[in-house]
């Protein structure tokens, strides 16, 4: 079958790794299941993916389907500092986005592919302000756990009492979840977070909530059980993880990394099994000198072996260029490698690998646990807070070596190097491995055929398929290409349907 004759999809994705991953797993896990998947993100990243990864300009086949990809320009120049600073981009992105995002899609009608469905992550939430502009049906994935998912909604409602400017010290019950100590809340809902325009955004989200018509989320039925349960009375909810793992196109070469990955898995062979820590932070936290220096000396003094990802701050950051602790590297030798950017996926999978100090980003969260490996929890702000609640203390696969940015405490050589320890050898490592094992086959299970989430991803594709022929069959306003009359879009950023 021919791509055109494929029900077609447009993935618009907010321009950060941690957002790009898991949309891009749900287009290959889309196409594998027969749909034409167009992922589209801003041109400035799309250079980057396009250095990095293996993108081209041509459709790639997955599984039953195919995925392409297509860019816009943010209406900045390359160079363009701005860039790096999401209270000004953010405002941008949708100014830009809702002229061009409607544009691609007339294109693509007018070049045979109409477009059926809108998927969105969070962050730009006017995204469904323009699939609901044009007619066309939009649903959200959710790239954090339902626990956050949760926290926000309860949040925006104002349903329960969250850390204020005069009670910042408060705990916060939600229902079917543990006691989140004021800590453990999504950071960007302290009244104290550095990031307000990211609570602005999510908060977009939460406004547009009735918008999609379904809530896809990077998560699984068996590990947030009653969470899920509970919040699906409430959203259209459909629980799609871990997104990582496609069973039926496992061998799909498209990725979407910003940078490419060092070789290291050679390395990694090297080693004897269960010897090494991997160290990752993720694509955006970045830490301050004394504190990278403690964790150097920590590892040191452990005497694991050790992989650590040291990725270079964008040139408009602000961030200062790290610096490992004089001499490390000579006293590490051989035990210890330190890479730019790793091919995460294949690291968490290797045999050589004990546990993984992380930051607790969602994606991150969801390798480890279905990779079957322990973690040492080291998160910094945003969901990173409560996926290190969960990690150690429902999932039972970590032990935890900070509490997060707004602590603003150092945490020194001694406490990582017994964090180290704790995870890699005695009673407590072997108990959090055998758990890690546990939630790595529900994983596995979930996303076989027959499975929790691929039964979701079906009865989404079905639904896809079906409000596709109600778009097109949109009466008097279908075209020679098959799609609904569009409106014209406003330069304002205002979009009308023809009548
Ligand atoms: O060296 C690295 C570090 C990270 N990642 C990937 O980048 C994503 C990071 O997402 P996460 O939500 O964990 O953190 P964020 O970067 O968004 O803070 C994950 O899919 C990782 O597998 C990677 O491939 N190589
Ligand atoms: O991708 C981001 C971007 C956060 C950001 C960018 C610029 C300034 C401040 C913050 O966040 C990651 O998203 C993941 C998915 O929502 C999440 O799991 C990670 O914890 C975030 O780091």
């Amino acid at each position: 079958m021919g791509s055109e004759a494929l029900v077609h999809v447009l993935l618009v994705s907010f321009p950060g790794q941690g957002h790009v991953n898991p949309l891009l797993r749900l287009g290959k896990r889309l196409a594998s299941k027969g749909l034409l998947v167009t992922f589209t993100t801003p041109e400035s990243i799309g250079k980057a993916m396009r250095k990095a990864s293996n993108i081209g300009e041509e459709l790639s086949p997955v599984g039953d389907g195919f995925i392409r990809f297509e860019f816009f320009e943010d209406g900045w120049d390359e160079d363009e500092t701005r860039r790096q600073d999401l209270d000004q981009y953010l405002p941008q992105l949708e100014k830009v986005g809702k002229v061009l995002i409607p544009e691609m899609i007339r294109r693509n009608a007018e070049q045979g592919r109409p477009i059926s469905c809108l998927i969105n992550n969070p962050f730009i939430p006017w995204v469904s302000d323009v699939a609901d502009s044009l007619g066309l049906p939009s649903a959200m994935l959710w790239v954090q756990s339902c626990a956050c998912f949760t926290s926000y909604y309860y949040y925006y409602h104002g349903l329960v009492p969250f850390p204020s400017e005069t009670a910042m010290e408060i705990d916060v019950q939600l229902p079917c979840m543990p006691l989140l100590k004021h800590d453990e809340v999504p950071s960007f809902l302290y009244p104290t977070t550095p990031y307000p325009f990211l609570r602005r955004a999510i908060m977009g989200q939460y406004k547009n909530l009735d918008k999609p018509f379904c809530i896809l989320m990077d998560t699984f039925q068996e590990l947030e059980h009653e969470i899920i349960e509970y919040m699906s009375k409430i959203s259209p909810i459909k629980t799609v993880g871990p997104l990582f793992k496609n069973p039926k196109a496992p061998n799909a070469t498209v990725k979407g990394d910003f940078m490419k990955a060092d070789d290291c898995v050679g390395w990694l062979d090297s080693k004897p099994a269960s010897s090494i820590v991997y160290v990752s932070f993720g694509s955006v936290v970045y830490l301050k000198q004394d504190q990278w220096d403690e964790i150097a000396y920590g590892l040191l003094n452990s005497g694991v072996n050790f992989l650590w990802v040291m990725k270079p701050p964008h040139k408009d950051s602000g961030y200062e260029v790290l610096k490992m602790p004089e001499g490390f590297l000579e006293k590490a030798g051989d035990r210890g490698k330190v890479v730019q950017w790793s091919p995460q996926e294949q690291v968490l999978a290797h045999p050589s690998v004990a546990c993984f100090v992380t930051h607790c980003g969602w994606n991150s969260t969801m390798e480890a646990l279905t990779s079957g490996m322990p973690v040492v929890a080291f998160p910094q702000w945003g969901d990173q807070v409560t996926d290190a609640k969960y990690l150690v203390d429902v999932f039972k696969v970590g032990v935890r070596m900070c509490r997060g940015e707004a602590e603003n405490k150092l945490i020194t050589r001694d406490v990582v190097e017994q964090c180290l320890r704790e995870a890699t050898s005695g009673p407590k490592a072997e108990e959090m491995k055998q758990n890690a094992m546990k939630w790595s086959a529900a994983a596995e299970a979930a996303v076989a055929e027959g499975g929790s989430s691929d039964r979701n991803i079906q009865a989404f594709v079905d639904e896809v398929k079906r409000r596709s022929l109600e778009v097109l069959a949109v009466s008097g306003k279908s075209t020679a290409n098959g799609v609904a009359e569009l409106g014209e879009p406003k330069v304002n950023g205002e979009l009308k349907v023809v009548s």
